[in-house]
């Protein structure tokens, strides 16, 4: 794994966290979804066959696309949920297509692919993330006076007005020191993107179906390229009495991405949500987890973002498919993933050769 030596290391995120919906969401799961589910009885039709006719999706969204609560939350004329845009049978995971051997790498495969843009149709419309080059992110929300960008410009081609600028200016308002920092970091990702490595698992619904929407809205998120694709593991359920919750999937991704880390996790949170992830219980059965397992080499001990993650060490879930795609990964303050790996065993994890993730074109 590359670890570029970076600003963002610099110390713990402090961004708030912000739910841009706020407010309690009712209890969308479909419990009968984990009542049919049957991992085992998986159909052989693919995504493709699913999806819907149409113009494609434009591969990023516009600036505020699906921003809007309709959209975001289901209440529009149409159905959200992918599952329930196509009347698919929510308990059934499809394998998109076989393939043998370890995780995808972007530019491994491309040519002439019939079924590249099978994932569309699992994209549930997510709001911009923060942040984002090219948007209204923290860089233009700041409004620091003393902005680089701003003061370069001035002091080459407008040296006279700055009347809002000077210090005695009773307009100008103090910039609080956390805010700084951000716009900073903010600058050093975005012309130094980093990599992270994101767990996706979940165990309600069409798994598969959910892993991939999971994987495609990421890939539709600007400022964050998915660069490969582990294979796709069977998981018993971590962390909960035996027998109390369906099997997971899981898998691992890993990005490159200029976005913050905790723009990263609104954005991994805005897709947890847009498939009706509730959280009810802790380790509950949910429809998709997107959790950050390491960004870049940032260690932060912050609970809104630990990282890397305070439980991936722990997790044979984790670090068996993101070995797929890093053999050599190593987990900041535990050392190989391998030899962590080694150390907790795999039981419970079991390759799913049948199916299959598809890395985003
Ligand atoms: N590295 C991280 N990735 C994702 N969430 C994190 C991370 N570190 C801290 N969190 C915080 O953990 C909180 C709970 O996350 P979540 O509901 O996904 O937990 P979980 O998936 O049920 O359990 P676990 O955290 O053990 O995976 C989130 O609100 C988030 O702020
Ligand atoms: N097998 C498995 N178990 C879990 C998982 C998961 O993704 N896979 N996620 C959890 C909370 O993040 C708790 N337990």
């Amino acid at each position: 794994m590359r670890r570029p030596s970076h600003g963002a290391a610099r110390g713990p995120c402090r961004w708030t966290r912000v739910d841009s919906r706020g407010g309690d969401r009712t209890d969308r799961t479909r419990p009968e979804a984990a009542r049919t589910y049957d991992s085992r009885s998986d159909s052989r039709g693919s995504c493709r066959a699913a999806r819907p006719q149409g113009p494609r999706a434009p591969r990023r969204l516009p600036q505020g696309a699906g921003r809007g609560p309709d959209l975001h939350r289901g209440c529009g004329p149409g159905p959200r949920h992918p599952a329930r845009r196509r009347g698919g049978r929510p308990g059934e995971d499809r394998p998109l297509r076989h393939r043998g051997g370890g995780g995808r790498r972007r530019g491994a495969r491309r040519a002439g692919r019939p079924d590249r843009d099978a994932g569309r149709a699992h994209r549930p419309a997510l709001p911009q993330a923060r942040g984002c080059p090219g948007g209204r992110g923290v860089r233009a929300q700041a409004g620091r006076p003393d902005h680089r960008s701003v003061r370069r410009r001035d002091h080459h081609h407008h040296p006279e007005p700055r009347m809002n600028r000077t210090p005695t200016d009773p307009t100008v308002q103090p910039v609080p020191a956390s805010v700084t920092a951000q716009v900073d970091a903010a600058d050093t990702t975005l012309s130094n993107p980093k990599p992270a490595v994101l767990s996706l698992g979940g165990n309600l619904g069409n798994r598969l179906e959910n892993l991939q929407g999971a994987v495609d809205a990421l890939e539709d998120t600007p400022g964050v390229r998915v660069k490969a694709v582990s294979r796709v593991y069977e998981t018993a359920p971590w962390g909960v009495e035996p027998d109390t919750q369906p099997p997971y999937l899981n898998a691992v991704v890993v990005v490159k991405t200029t976005l913050p880390p905790s723009s990263l996790l609104e954005r991994a949170q805005a897709v947890e949500e847009a498939f009706d992830r509730v959280r009810t219980q802790r380790w509950g059965a949910r429809t998709v987890d997107v959790d950050i397992v390491v960004y870049g080499d940032v260690v932060s001990g912050d609970p809104v973002l630990t990282l890397p993650h305070p439980r991936a060490h722990e997790r044979a879930f984790v670090l068996r498919p993101w070995l797929d795609v890093e053999p050599e990964a190593h987990l900041p303050g535990a050392g190989r993933v391998a030899d962590v790996l080694a150390g907790i065993g795999e039981e419970g994890v079991a390759v799913r050769e049948d199916l299959e993730l598809r890395l985003p074109d």
